[in-house]
């Protein structure tokens, strides 16, 4: 059988994108000249409104950021109209060294769901999307070795095993709510309506237009917002003057309190069995 390798993932800041291609690239080597691979970055809203769908020759590494210790809620819709097909699939969650708590295991079902056979899973570190020192850098190279050793497993597992075994990951079922930020009170702190401001350095470039993954500012208006924003970090991290920022004081203790307390390195966590 020719195996086509393929990639299907959402990368605001950029840092699930560099591990979901990286095992896609190692996968890419190992299978050698016969294998094939197909990029779908539905970062951008353009590419959620297409129709997805795998036969039992793809195998699909599926990306994602944790937000809130789950699956992005704005990808469900998107996610759950993949049509898998019996393709093999391996979901790959990305957070920001706090935990991934169910995030994985959700992607995980989603998956079935739709049709996958899941053969192995992996949560993996990227930079925080709230801060510039949270898992800085991340993935680095220590990251990328795994990544590539994560793909040889992968490899293995499927010329080796006749029949491919399903697999365990991590989590708890029912999930769990959505992680919700606590201020010093332990009163639960609400980002979700928080929206970025501009200031006087913005240049009009229109760079953060074209890096909303939800096509939400205005594009004659930079400052102004027509949708919803998920707080993904791509206008902030994006911007060439630093113009763009958040003030909102609940966000703001978030951050630091994330930084504060989540400094000690995690390492990726892999799941083939
Ligand atoms: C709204 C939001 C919620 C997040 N929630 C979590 C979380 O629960 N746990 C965590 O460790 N990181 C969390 N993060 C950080 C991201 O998972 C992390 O920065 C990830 O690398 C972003 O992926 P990307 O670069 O592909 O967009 C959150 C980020 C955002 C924007």
């Amino acid at each position: 059988m020719k195996r086509k390798i393929n990639t299907l993932y959402f990368s605001a800041t950029g840092t699930t994108q560099r591990i979901v291609l990286g095992i896609a690239q190692e996968l890419v080597q190992l299978f050698g000249f016969e294998a094939k691979d197909k990029t779908f970055n539905f970062t951008w809203p353009e590419f959620r409104a297409c129709d997805i769908s795998y036969t039992e020759d793809d195998l699909v590494i599926v990306g994602v950021p944790v937000y809130a210790g789950r699956v992005p809620n704005v990808l469900l819709d998107f996610l759950n109209t993949v049509k898998g097909n019996g393709a093999l699939a391996v979901p790959v969650v990305v957070y920001g060294n706090r935990n991934y708590d169910d995030a994985l295991i959700e992607l995980k079902d989603i998956l079935e769901e739709d049709g996958f056979k899941v053969i192995a899973g992996g949560a993996f570190i990227g930079e925080h999307a709230f801060s510039e020192t949270l898992a800085q850098n991340r993935p680095d190279e220590k990251d990328m070795a795994i990544v590539r050793g994560f793909a040889h497993q992968i490899y293995s597992k499927i010329i080796t095993q006749k029949k491919l075994s399903s697999i365990y990951v991590k989590g708890n079922k029912p999930y769990r709510k959505y992680y919700m930020p606590k201020d010093k009170e332990d009163n639960s702190v609400d980002i979700r309506k928080v929206t970025p401001k501009t200031n006087d350095s913005c240049i009009d470039c229109k760079l953060c237009v074209n890096v909303c993954p939800m096509g939400s500012i205005d594009h004659d208006n930079v400052a102004k917002l027509n949708g919803i924003c998920i707080k993904c970090g791509a206008c902030i991290k994006n911007c060439p003057v630093d113009a763009k920022y958040y003030d909102d004081p609940g966000y703001l203790e978030h951050k630091l309190e994330l930084e504060i307390n989540f400094t000690e390195r995690r390492e990726p966590e892999l799941f083939m069995e």
